[in-house]
């Protein structure tokens, strides 16, 4: 594909210009080194930040042999508009993970995420914007060894798959996940660079790329809108901490370190020990929407209409105010859309203002000061103890859990009494420090604790794996973004939870974001296709409706489905197997069978990680429980029986989806080994 180029030895001129890149880029990094910040600062607490700062600086500009300073070009038609160009006279930009400038401030490599970049992504024959070359770089072991040439405006040349993408996709999976930014697909590009302000849901299949395009979605809205995010932060939420073990690699990649990681239940246990599990049912129930009404009942039943008069006694004086008036007070704070403990703060001002009045009333001038007196008045402090009690959410929770009565005058038209039957604790717990918390019951509490006290909003929150979030869940995460935006990422068929997500629209009403846009991935980058086509024929069970993910990837023999005699035995020999080759191997198995299989690997004498444990070349093989498995991925899954592990669930459709789940793990292959009979599904 080199016709078009006049230049002889393009590869040698593509070298120069990484090693003078790399020379800018140190010599980038050691103006930030050496700057002296000792003459600049007048305080410790300023040469500390600063100096936090210059390290962060120092640390985004190190060039990591095993990723490249840059993986494309763009060579424009014409030079893009100045107003949009990092270096407008220029019609060639490298593009790469971060910006490089030579000692004359002139671009060497262009951020990825800067707009004139952009086309690297989005250009396509059919639309080329204003893009003669587009030319993509394969490196190895930091080399750089070949490019990939596109001539987008000439009609004579057909279009192909890139070679370097495929190769991209198939590279052993070792290690942490990696970042996406060579090869971001165009439907992946829009998601990622959609605006700050609006919220995007992704629904995809397993291995769509829904993660990765999450989290580059993140770097991205921090490169557009750095200082206000900088202010209001980011999180990444994931269903577990071995899920966020395996992505934490990738944001410090892109030169992003401040995004906070969570999982749901690190959010809402502040203050609390969660050491109990529900059963299903009360589970559903506790997790269910209209628990919020049952909450902001049993919180607002706190406030009481006064029926006494008030007396303020000021020096001689005493002042009255009628018990109506302070009625009229608590009905209008009522009314307002403020929370419990917000307007339990405006109170005693509201009260002294009705005692500042009647001395003006009297021929008195009180200032501010004396209304600030009368509110910390004995008195008024007694009332309004009296009229708008604190409230403790995790006591309030307790209460509403232990005790029947309480319970039913705050549910009454919400839970029926069988639902309130479900979630009222077997063991009442004394206090709420010996109860036994569950995680759902942490969700209440938090529930609770927002109705009292707003939750501080983050800029931006993206949720991985969000169709195993109840709708008090999503409430949850969406306090959190009250004032941001979200990206919602998930896979309806992949929800294994007994609340899991029905539908989007609803969840994103619950989340709060009801305004998103949902889109869809449909091609697979990890799972083969003949291994996709076999998971998939479990979808119309476990999700009928969703189509089946177009793998990007043929790899023939990447299936092998074996009926067993003596399964463990036949589990180690595929492990033995699958080792062989190059990349991770993870052996998936329901969770029950997790020790069965430990002893018999143990025996064999082949070590295992378990899931969230790095993989690294001499230690490769990790065994899954399937309840872990949502998220990862390994070059050669083996799976063992499914039919246990569908059994291992509390009902069909649940395991079908966890069975799904591992299904589509394997990037290179999969070998399923069976003792029982297959599901029907998979026959
Ligand atoms: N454009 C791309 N170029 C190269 N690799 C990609 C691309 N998109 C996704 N991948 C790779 O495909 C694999 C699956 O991606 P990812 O884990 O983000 O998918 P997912 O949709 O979150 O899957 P799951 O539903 O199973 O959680 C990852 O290894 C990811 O790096």
């Amino acid at each position: 594909m080199q016709r078009h180029d006049p230049d002889p030895d393009p590869l040698l001129h593509e070298r120069t210009h990484l090693s003078r890149s790399r020379a800018a880029l140190r010599a980038m990094r050691e103006d930030v080194e050496s700057l002296d910040i000792k003459d600049v600062t007048a305080n410790w607490v300023n040469a500390a930040v600063l100096q936090r700062q210059i390290d962060d600086r120092i640390k985004a500009l190190a060039d990591l042999s095993h990723t490249p300073l840059f993986f494309g070009r763009l060579d424009y038609l014409h030079a893009p508009g100045a107003d949009l160009a990092e270096g407008a006279e220029g019609e060639r930009f490298y593009i790469g993970r971060r910006h490089v400038h030579d000692a004359d401030g002139d671009p060497m490599v262009i951020d990825w995420r800067a707009p004139v970049s952009q086309p690297f992504y989005r250009a396509s024959k059919k639309d080329p914007l204003d893009v003669g070359l587009r030319r993509r770089f394969g490196y190895t072991g930091g080399e750089l060894t070949a490019y990939e040439d596109e001539h987008l405006t000439d009609p004579t040349e057909s279009s192909q798959t890139s070679k370097l993408l495929q190769a991209e996709i198939e590279r052993p999976r070792v290690g942490p996940m990696r970042d996406i930014v060579a090869t971001i697909q165009p439907e992946q590009d829009e998601i990622v660079r959609s605006g700050l302000s609006g919220s995007v849901c992704v629904q995809g299949g397993p291995g769509t790329g829904k993660t990765a395009v999450g989290l580059h979605r993140v770097a991205y809205l921090l490169y557009a809108h750095r200082d206000r995010l900088a202010r209001t932060g980011t999180l990444v939420i994931g269903p577990n901490r071995s899920f966020l073990h395996y992505i934490e690699q990738v944001l410090p990649a892109l030169g992003e370190l401040e995004v906070k990681q969570a999982t749901v239940d690190d959010l809402v246990t502040a203050g609390i020990e969660v050491r109990g599990t529900d059963p299903a049912e009360s589970a559903v129930v506790k997790g269910d929407a209209r628990m919020a009404e049952v909450l902001r009942r049993a919180v607002r039943s706190h406030v009481t209409t006064p029926t006494e008069p008030l007396v303020v006694v000021r020096g001689s004086r005493r002042w009255r105010v009628p018990a109506y008036e302070l009625a009229a007070i608590v009905d209008e704070l009522r009314a307002r859309d403020i929370r419990y403990g917000a307007a339990r703060e405006a109170l005693p001002q509201r009260i002294a203002h009705t005692v500042l009045v009647r001395m003006e009333q009297a021929g008195e001038a009180p200032d501010d000061r004396v209304q600030d007196a009368v509110a910390r008045n004995a008195a008024v402090k007694a009332a309004v103890k009296t009229i708008w009690p604190p409230v403790d959410p995790a006591k309030l929770v307790l209460r509403l859990l232990n005790d029947p009565d309480f319970l039913a005058a705050h549910a009454e038209g919400v839970l029926t009494a069988d639902e309130q039957k479900t979630i009222l604790s077997e063991k009442p717990a004394r206090s709420v420090k010996s109860a036994k918390w569950s995680a759902a019951d942490a969700v209440l509490i938090d529930e609770a604790s927002d109705l009292v006290t707003r939750t501080h909003s983050l800029g931006h929150v993206v949720l991985d794996e969000a169709q195993d979030l109840s709708p008090m869940q999503y409430r949850a995460v969406g306090r959190r973004c009250t004032t941001g935006s979200a990206t919602v990422l998930g896979d309806l068929a992949q929800g294994t939870t007994p609340w899991a997500t029905a539908s989007w629209a609803e969840a994103l009403r619950h989340l709060g974001k009801g305004e998103a846009v949902v889109e869809e991935l449909t091609a697979g980058f990890r799972v083969p296709r003949e291994v996709i086509a076999y998971a998939s024929k479990l979808l119309p069970s476990i999700s009928p409706g969703l189509a089946p993910v177009e793998s990007v990837r043929e790899t023939p023999g990447s299936l092998s489905v074996r009926e067993s005699s003596d399964p463990d035995a036949d589990v180690v020999a595929a492990c033995v197997e699958s080792l062989a080759h190059e990349g991770s191997i993870g052996l998936i198995a329901a969770d029950p069978r997790i020790p069965v299989l430990a002893a018999a690997l143990e025996a064999a004498g082949l070590p295992c990680l378990a899931p969230g444990e790095e993989t690294t070349a001499a230690s490769r093989l990790t065994l899954v429980p399937a309840s872990l498995a949502k998220g990862l991925e390994y070059d050669y899954v083996v799976l063992d029986d499914p039919a246990t592990l569908v059994a291992a669930e509390p009902d069909e459709r649940t395991g079908l989806r966890r069975l799904y789940v591992a299904l589509t793990r394997a990037v290179s292959g999969l070998t399923v080994i069976h003792g029982t009979p297959l599901p029907p599904q998979l026959a």
